[in-house]
C-alpha cells in the first residue's frame, strides 16, 4: 500500500468502466481489529427504517448525465451507517477543529457531530480544539498545540446553530504535522473531525498520512467548508446558500440607492477569491444586477465593448445601474495600475487588493474626466457580513446530514476521507495525497508530465507515460480529490451564459478568445481540462474514461 511513506489511492474497477475511488479503512493497516454491532440497530428512531444500513457495495456516480455507450466512470463510497462498527461507545474520544475563514453553518456542523456521537453512538467524550477561552485566541490547527480544550456536550452546543462564526475559533497558518499528531496521541484522541476549506483538507490529509505511518487507530475525517464554493467534486459547500441569500440584502440596498438618484450606480463587492460563484448566484437570484464581474472572466475598462462604454449606455437607457464584483475579479488590471503587493496571509493565500475601491475610483475618474455625465456611485462592501451570519434553514439541514454522515463513516472505521454531497447523495471522498511518484527520478516529487497523463486517465494508480522526459516508465499517481484544483465558474458553460443573458452585460471576450479558451480548457490543450461548473443542472456528464493501458502524454 505504501510508496515512499505515502499511501496509494484505493481504486476498485468493475464492469463497463466502473471505477470506485475508495476510502482508506483501519483494516488497510491494522490487522485483526474487533468489530461491534452498530448501536443504531437498537435505536427506536432508526431500527424502524427499512434498510437503514448502507449496503457495503453502495456507491454514487460522479457523473450522472450519460450517453448510451458511456463507461460507468468514477464512483464514491456511499455515506451512511454500517452494520458493524470499529469502536465501542466508551472507547471513543473524539475531537473537532475548525480552520480557515468563517462560513455560515460551522456551529451547526459542530453541534450535529456532537449530537450524532452522543445520541446515535453513545459517545460521551468529545473535545473542541479551542483556546479562545484564554487570552490568546488560537483556534484551528494551532489549537492542537495548546493544552486547553473545551468539552463538547449536547448541553454546551444546544443552541450554537443560531449563532454565526464558530464557537471553537479558527486560524490560518501554523500547521505542524508532527506536533499535531503528537498532541492527538498524547490526549488519547481516536476520532479527529476537521472542518475547513482546501488548505484545511490538505492539512488533514498529511495528518492522516502521519497517523497511518505511526499505525494509530485514529480516524481523520474532513468536512469541506468554503464560502467561495471552490471545492471540486461536491455539489456545493454548506453556507453557500446562506451567503448568497445575505448578499441579496446588499444588492437590494445598492439598487434602492442607485434608483433613487440621477445616474446612480450601486456597486457591491462580494467574496470570491478565485471563484465567482457567490457573485454569479447572487446576481442570478436578484435580477436587479446589470453587470457581474468575476475572477474567471477577464474584463477591460476602456474602449469598444469595455465596462465604461456599457455603464454609459446603461445610464443613458435606464438612468441607473447595479454592478456586482467578486473580490478576486480584475486583479490583473489592479496590478497593472497599482504597485503589486504580493503579500500572503499566514496560510500562504495571496492577499488581494481591494478591487471594489479601485473600480469605484476608476469609474468616477472616467466620468469626471470625460465630462460626459455626472454620476452618483455608492459602494457597498458586505464582504464579512455574508459569512458571519448564522446558516439558513436549508444549510442547517445540509450541515446536519454532513455531520451525521461523517460520524457514521468514522464509527465504521473509515479514515482519510472527506464527507461530501455528490449528485444529491452523501458520500465519502478519499483525501489521497497530492503526489505523483516519479519512478524515473525515484523521488516523490510531482512530475508534471505524469500529471498531464493523469488528466487523461485519472482513475488508475499507474500510467505509462510516453513523453520524452519520463521515457515510458511507469508512474504511480495519486491525486487529492478534494483539493487537486479549485472549483471555478466555467465561462463557456450554460450557467454563465444564463447570467449574461439575464444582465445583458458584454461578455468582454472576443470570439477568438472563446476559441482559445475552449482549446485550453475544453479540448485538453495546454491547460488542464476544466470540469463543468458545479451547482449546474448540466454538470457531471460522463467523460470518456480510458482503459488502464498505455497513455501518451505528448
Ligand atoms: N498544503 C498544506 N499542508 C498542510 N496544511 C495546510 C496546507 N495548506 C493550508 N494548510 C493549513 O490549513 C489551515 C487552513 O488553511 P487556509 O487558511 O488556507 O484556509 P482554508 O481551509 O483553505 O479555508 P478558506 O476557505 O477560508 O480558504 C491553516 O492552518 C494552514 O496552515
Ligand atoms: O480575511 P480572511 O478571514 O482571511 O478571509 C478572507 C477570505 O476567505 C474567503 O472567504 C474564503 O477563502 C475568501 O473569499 C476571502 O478572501
Ligand atoms: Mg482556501
Amino acid at each position: 500500500m505504501e510508496s515512499n511513506g505515502v499511501s496509494k489511492p484505493k481504486i476498485v474497477s468493475g464492469g463497463f468502466g466502473y471505477v470506485l475511488e475508495d476510502v482508506p479503512h483501519f483494516t488497510d493497516y491494522i490487522p485483526d481489529l474487533p468489530t461491534y454491532s452498530n448501536p443504531l440497530q437498537d435505536n427506536p428512531a432508526f431500527s424502524v427504517v427499512k434498510q437503514y444500513f448502507v449496503h457495503v457495495d453502495d456507491s454514487v456516480p460522479q457523473k450522472i448525465v450519460v450517453h448510451k455507450d458511456s463507461p460507468r466512470g468514477i464512483h464514491f463510497r456511499r455515506a451512511g451507517p454500517r452494520q458493524k462498527v470499529y469502536f465501542e461507545s466508551d472507547e471513543v474520544h473524539a475531537c473537532i477543529v475548525t480552520c480557515g475563514g468563517l462560513c455560515p453553518g460551522l456551529n451547526t456542523v459542530i453541534r450535529e457531530i456532537v449530537y450524532s456521537l452522543y445520541y446515535m453512538y453513545g459517545v460521551k467524550r468529545v473535545l473542541g480544539i479551542d483556546v479562545t477561552v484564554l487570552l490568546f485566541h488560537q483556534g484551528g490547527y494551532r489549537g492542537f498545540y495548546a493544552r486547553n480544550t473545551i468539552a463538547l456536550t449536547p448541553k454546551v452546543v444546544n443552541d450554537i446553530h443560531k449563532r454565526g462564526g464558530t464557537i471553537l475559533g479558527t486560524s490560518r497558518g501554523g500547521h505542524d504535522t508532527s506536533k499535531i499528531v503528537d498532541s492527538i496521541q498524547d490526549r488519547g484522541i481516536n476520532q479527529v473531525y476537521i472542518i475547513g476549506g482546501d488548505g484545511t483538507q490538505k492539512g488533514a490529509s498529511v495528518i492522516f498520512e502521519e497517523i497511518r505511518r505511526r499505525g494509530l487507530k485514529v480516524v481523520v475525517a474532513g468536512i469541506p467548508k468554503t464560502i467561495d464554493n471552490d471545492i471540486p467534486v461536491i455539489d456545493k459547500s454548506f453556507g453557500f446558500d446562506t451567503a448568497v441569500e445575505e448578499a441579496q440584502r446588499a444588492i437590494n440596498a445598492a439598487h434602492v440607492e442607485a434608483e433613487s438618484i440621477e445616474n446612480g450606480i450601486g456597486l457591491v463587492k462580494l467574496m470570491g477569491r478565485y471563484s465567482g460563484f457567490i457573485a454569479m448566484y447572487a446576481t442570478l437570484a436578484s435580477r436587479d444586477v446589470d453587470c457581474c464581474l468575476i475572477p474567471e472572466s477577464p474584463f477591460y475598462l476602456e474602449g469598444e465593448g469595455g465596462l465604461f462604454e456599457y455603464i454609459e449606455k446603461q445610464l443613458k437607457e435606464n438612468g441607473h445601474m447595479v454592478i456586482v464584483i467578486a473580490e478576486g475579479a480584475g486583479q490583473e488590471l489592479l496590478s497593472e495600475s497599482m504597485q503589486s503587493m504580493n503579500q500572503q496571509d499566514a496560510s500562504g493565500n495571496k492577499l488581494l487588493q481591494d478591487v471594489g475601491l479601485w473600480i469605484s475610483q476608476n469609474i468616477k475618474d472616467y466620468f469626471s474626466k470625460q465630462k460626459k455625465m455626472t454620476i452618483n456611485l455608492k459602494y457597498i462592501d458586505p464582504t464579512y457580513m455574508i459569512r458571519a451570519v448564522p446558516s439558513n434553514a436549508s444549510d442547517n439541514v445540509y450541515c446536519t446530514l454532513l455531520a451525521q454522515s461523517v460520524v457514521h463513516g468514522a464509527m465504521a472505521g473509515y479514515t482519510g476521507f472527506t464527507s461530501g454531497l455528490v449528485n444529491g447523495r452523501q458520500t465519502y471522498i478519499p483525501f489521497y495525497v497530492s503526489i505523483t511518484y516519479d519512478s524515473f527520478h525515484n523521488t516523490p516529487k510531482p512530475c508534471r508530465y505524469a500529471e498531464h497523463a493523469l488528466k487523461v486517465c485519472v482513475s488508475f494508480t499507474q500510467v505509462k507515460c510516453e513523453c520524452s522526459i519520463t521515457r515510458g516508465l511507469l508512474l504511480d499517481v495519486g491525486l487529492q480529490r478534494i483539493t487537486e484544483k479549485q472549483n471555478k465558474v466555467v465561462i463557456t458553460d450554460r450557467m454563465w451564459a444564463r447570467l449574461l443573458s439575464s444582465t445583458n452585460q458584454p461578455s468582454f471576450i472576443s470570439d477568438k478568445d472563446v476559441i482559445e479558451y475552449k482549446k485550453e480548457y475544453i479540448s485538453g490543450g495546454k491547460k488542464e481540462e476544466e470540469p463543468a461548473t458545479q451547482l449546474l443542472d448540466d454538470a457531471n456528464c460522463a467523460d470518456v474514461v480510458l482503459e488502464n493501458k498505455e497513455v501518451s502524454c505528448m
